[in-house]
């Protein structure tokens, strides 16, 4: 099916997506591309919040009216909404933004460089499944009660911040257990979207190296981070595509880890400097527009603030690829405590929080959205594309085609059904089933007697983990089903979950 347009439904909650969009009032004639089928539902909110999304291109018009001189002239070119798109703070998850002559921090997100981290271990399911009691306790050990112990120097940090994995790894590496991280090779950062972008373009640093932008770096390295972030450990249930599994490493049965998460509170304080930046360039003669979303003009002007900006993103990104990487290591620590020795290698690291500015003055900017370029002589079966479903659900590894009418863009998951308020409101009887069935570890362990004593806190864990119930999101399958009719990506391989580590 080819990407096609939607429309708002009078009222309810889920609109689907092949209505017509033309119905809807598009008065500067953006074009947008809803990219995804039929029975893929969207939330009303989110087409509505999107119809404020597109009065940037107002906004942009008016910036080029008091700024003569300009080279170029801004605009919005295109916007490109996933099958996940739902509704978020100001700019909808799920959307694709590609500028001319301005960049938009907001279009990137809090989370700056949240991503999705995958490898292929050696270990087979059965192998592991015995043994899931004693992961369990191990993984919460790891990640929730100080059992992991990075050890990074602030020569670490800094080239971390600066560098990316390559400038971590430039250091010397710890003596201690933790210093399997000397095991990244540069096959693993071949193996990561634009090799470990934006490793290359942060020559400067932020002085947060300390501090971690508020809070200690050293405690929230190796943090999973809250709600929808995860560290999971799947296996590979169904092989769509034998070539491109094959060439992958994913063979069925195989223990695959998925770590997704994001910069922490890096990200939020580099968000917070972008929006700083923004107002403080702003010209006072144009009125701070209605929908609060402050574009940057791409001229020389604003070039020190939009660099400043640009440090700090560039430095979350960074911290939020290592801290990707630490928390595979925590899961390869896992099992390697119960099953003994294993390999485990990176199929794909990919960014769904980001902006690439390209050289002739276009920024595509990503909240929610991972890449899904097609094939190249780097990656000959096309970008990997990671497609969670939830927690307790099944996920999907897809190959991009690279389709220019979505900017070459794919969905990052499946994306709520249900907002997080109402989630956490119902399906008690619902949450005990999934909970004896489905192993999720978590800082509290539900089952000690002297935690169920607790009921406040209990109570409080369970709202939670019911926002995150796989009946608060879509149903993956279709979500995916519709990128293979929209060529966006093909399914290669769906990954069963086996536990999940919840922040
Ligand atoms: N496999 C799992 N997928 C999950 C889980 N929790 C959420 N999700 C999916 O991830 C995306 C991520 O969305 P983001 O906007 O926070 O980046 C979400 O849409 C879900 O489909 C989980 O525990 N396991
Ligand atoms: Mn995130
Ligand atoms: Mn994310």
């Amino acid at each position: 099916m080819p990407l096609s347009k939607t429309t708002r439904r009078p009222d309810p909650r889920l609109t689907r997506l092949d209505d017509a969009w033309a119905a809807l009032p598009n008065p500067l004639g953006v074009p947008v591309e809803i990219c995804a089928g039929a029975d893929v539902p969207i939330e009303s909110a989110a087409i509505d919040e999107l119809l404020t999304v597109l009065d940037t291109a107002r906004t942009l018009e008016a910036l080029a009216a008091a700024t003569p001189g300009l080279d170029r002239e801004p605009r919005i070119d295109r916007v490109v909404c996933t099958p996940d798109f739902h509704k978020g703070a100001g700019i909808p998850i799920g959307t694709v933004l590609q500028t001319s002559g301005a960049l938009i921090p907001q279009a990137v997100g809090n989370d700056v460089n949240c991503g999705m981290r995958v490898e292929v271990t050696s270990l087979t399911v059965d192998r592991v499944r015995p043994h899931l009691d004693a992961l369990e306790r191990k993984l919460r050990h790891l990640f929730f009660e100080g059992g992991r112990r990075i050890g990074l120097t602030a020569a670490h940090r800094e080239g971390l911040l600066r560098h990316g994995l390559p400038g971590l790894l430039a250091e010397p590496v710890p003596a201690e257990p933790e210093g399997a991280w000397s095991q990244l090779g540069d096959e693993d950062v071949a193996a990561m979207h634009a090799a470990g972008w934006p490793a290359r373009s942060a020559e400067g640093f932020r002085d947060w190296i300390t501090s971690g932008g508020g809070t200690s770096y050293d405690s929230i390295i190796g943090s999973v981070g809250g709600g929808n972030h995860f560290a999971e450990l799947q296996y590979v249930s169904a092989v769509h595509d034998g070539p491109a599994a094959y060439a992958w490493g994913l063979a069925p049965g195989r223990v695959v880890l998925m770590v997704h998460s994001g910069s922490l509170s890096l990200g939020h304080q580099a968000n917070a400097t972008g929006q700083d930046q923004a107002r403080a360039a702003w010209p006072r003669s144009v009125p701070l527009p209605a929908n609060r979303i402050l574009p940057m003009l791409l001229d020389e002007a604003t070039t020190a603030r939009r660099e400043r900006y640009l440090t700090a993103f560039a430095n979350a990104a960074n911290f939020a690829i290592g801290n990707r990487f630490f928390l595979a290591l925590m899961l390869r620590a896992g099992l390697a405590s119960v099953a003994g020795e294993l390999e485990s290698r990176l199929v794909y690291e990919a960014p769904h929080n980001l902006l690439w500015p390209g050289p002739d003055g276009t920024v595509v900017h990503r909240k929610g959205a991972t890449p899904a370029d097609g094939p190249s002589p780097a990656a000959p079966w096309g970008e990997p594309v990671i497609v969670p479903g939830s927690m307790g659900a099944p996920s999907h590894l897809l190959r991009g085609l690279g389709n220019t009418r979505a900017l070459g863009s794919a969905c990052h998951g499946a994306g709520r059904s249900i907002p997080r308020g109402a989630a956490s409101r119902g399906g008690d009887a619902e949450l005990d089933a999934f909970l004896r069935e489905f192993r999720v570890v978590t800082p509290l362990d539900h089952r000690d007697p002297a935690v169920a004593a607790r009921r406040d806190v209990v109570d409080a864990w369970r709202r939670d983990l019911k926002q995150e119930a796989p009946w608060a999101y879509k149903d993956v399958g279709p979500v995916v089903e519709s990128l293979h009719r929209a060529e966006v990506a093909l399914p290669v391989a769906e990954l069963r979950p086996i536990l999940t580590v919840k922040g």
